[in-house]
């Protein structure tokens, strides 16, 4: 074949200089992209229909471009322009992006409505291109339709993380609550020293996960697994928002190696290489006589057969625990060290709390959390301030619908705008204030308030709602006491005056968590190395 003469690729010229017919062509392969792009948007929109039976028309909402639909609207900080749009177009509004329309939910009410009480029409998942088809191959149980396998993939996990089986691991998390205080403590060299409390936090995760899936754990934040764990978890956070990747909803673009396609395909390989490969590991030694511990894995294994799980499952499996339990918990816990440094005052109160009912000679523990409402509040409302998720993990309805006489189309994703309802004033007083206060006398956990019959009286959204809520609910929030909690009795905690923490910034797409930052984490007093067995008691 001769490349020289007939080849329609822009060749370099031989001394590097860039072909002069390639913008030309550049300018070609766009048209043409652009002209097959709005092809197929009205094919695929033609095909859809838009006005139910009894004329019923979808939610308004803003118009968006041609093609793009309002994508360009929501590239950075998608949350505000949704508040905004939702004090102008209502609760229930659409938006279009690219050939996929969106309705936007942004009362508890229509989210009962429509997710809890119509769950058989409003809880299966829109198989985004890169989250579900690239990364988890159709097989994550975060991601797939409601179908039998996203029931099985949620049985199983529900017997790792019901309240029976986190009952029986709580030491679990309760030991690596205090390896983070205790890390934390070292790293600091006993409060001289700030730290940034980013790898501590993802570390106490990690291990939980790690522990619960595969029955291991990491020794310190210097293990290679950790870099590795947080790494993947971090990437996918970062390639797999809900509405941040135009090749989800402009489905000619699903056919070119964008950068975003390479990048799924990557972290596939890395999920199955190291969440499968440690399943294979268990398998190994199992089939070797070892007694390994109890844990997902083993179960996962022992079951295969009965469940007809494939290997391929199994690690995707175990993959959606170790993202869905890594970067949310952790965030939560980076979260409130950013807030809480601006806070002596809430700090101090939390501190006369745990004086009085756990005292200096121990650490707090799930227990006492019903006697510790200051603390328990705090919790809620960093959770409140800071959902990690503001947009939720999206539901699609799986037929026509209408609600109250607007409709909605089978195949509609459906967003719950967390961020509205977590800053409704008529919900939350003042809500742009850090004020635990608001929660000082709501004594549920955030599992039973999900339950609530009235959803205005509901904690937040954080979890989600309806068949699709988090089912990782009870270990995420027990984890995120024990750590919280101890980070309160041991610390008080102060921001760098050289080195302000930006709370607007975040890292992420999908799961946000603060930019790095530093804290000093000054011991309350010197029986925190005690407590911790870090120094001798005196005699
Ligand atoms: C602060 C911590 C966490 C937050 C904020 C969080 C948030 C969420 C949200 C918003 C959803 C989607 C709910 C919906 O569709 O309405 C979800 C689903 C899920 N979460 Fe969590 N989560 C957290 C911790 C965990 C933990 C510790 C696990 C443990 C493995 C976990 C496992 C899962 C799984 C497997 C799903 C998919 C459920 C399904 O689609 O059926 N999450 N989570």
């Amino acid at each position: 074949m001769n490349f020289e003469s007939n080849s329609s690729y822009p060749l370099p010229s031989a001394d590097g200089s860039s072909n002069p017919h390639q913008p030309l062509l550049t300018f070609a392969a766009l048209g043409a992209l652009t002209l097959a792009a709005v092809y197929w948007s009205f094919k695929l929109l033609g095909q859809r229909t838009l006005v139910d039976k009894d004329g019923n028309n979808i939610p308004a909402g803003p118009r968006g471009f041609p093609i793009l639909g309002s994508f360009p609207l929501l590239t950075q900080y998608p949350e505000v322009t949704l508040d905004r749009w939702a004090k102008k177009f209502g609760d229930l509004y659409s938006l279009w992006l690219g050939n996929q329309l969106f309705v936007i939910v942004s009362s508890p009410e229509i989210v009962k409505d429509l997710i809890v009480t119509n769950g058989a029409v409003f809880s299966s998942r829109k198989e985004m291109f890169v989250k579900s088809k690239t990364v988890f191959v159709g097989r994550g149980i975060t991601a797939t339709p409601y179908n039998d396998r996203w029931r099985k993939h949620r049985r199983i996990a529900s017997t790792w993380l019901n309240q029976r089986a986190v009952d029986i691991y709580t030491n679990v998390l309760d030991s690596e609550a205090t390896v983070l205080i205790k890390a934390m403590y070292q790293e600091s060299r006993a409060g001289t020293i700030p730290v940034n409390p980013q790898p501590h936090a993802g570390r106490a995760s990690l291990n939980n996960m790690l522990s619960i899936v595969f029955g291991t754990r990491t020794g310190s934040i210097y293990h290679p697994l950790v870099g590795q764990a947080l790494n993947i978890s971090r990437e996918f956070m970062n390639v797999t928002g809900p509405m941040s990747n135009l090749v989800d909803f402009v489905p000619i673009l699903q056919h070119l190696p964008t950068s975003m396609r390479t990048r799924g395909e990557k972290l596939h390989q890395k999920l199955v290489e190291t969440y499968g490969g440690m399943i294979k590991d268990i398998e190994h030694r199992m089939e070797s006589g070892e007694n390994v511990p109890d844990c997902l894995a083993k179960t996962m294994i022992e079951s295969r057969e009965e469940e007809k799980m494939d290997d391929l499952d199994m690690a995707i499996l175990a993959s959606a625990f170790m993202i869905g339990g890594v970067e949310t918990t952790a965030a939560i816990m980076q979260w409130f060290s950013a807030l809480i440094p601006a806070y002596p005052e809430i700090q101090r109160r939390a501190h006369e709390e745990l004086d009085k009912v756990v005292g200096r000679d121990r650490m707090p523990t799930v227990e006492d959390e019903k006697n510790l409402p200051f603390c328990h509040a705090i919790v809620k409302e960093v959770e409140r301030c800071h959902n990690p998720f503001w947009l939720g993990t999206p539901h699609v309805a799986s037929e026509n619908f209408t609600y109250k006489g607007q409709f909605i189309p089978k195949g509609t994703v459906v967003v719950l705008n967390t961020y509205t309802m977590h800053h409704d004033p008529k919900r939350h007083a003042n809500p742009d204030k850090f004020d635990p206060e608001r929660y000082l006398r709501d004594n549920l956990t955030s599992a039973e308030s999900a339950n609530l019959a009235n959803p205005y009286e509901r904690d937040h959204w954080m979890f989600g709602a309806g068949r699709r809520i988090c089912p990782g609910m009870i270990v995420a929030e027990r984890e995120i006491w024990l750590t919280i909690s101890r980070m309160l009795w041991a610390f008080t905690m102060e921001a760098l005056p050289e080195e302000p923490i930006d709370l607007k910034e975040y890292d992420g797409l999908s799961g946000r968590s603060p930019v790095p930052f530093r804290v000093n984490v000054i011991p309350r007093d010197a029986r925190v190395a005690q407590v911790l067995a870090l120094e001798e008691a005196p005699a």
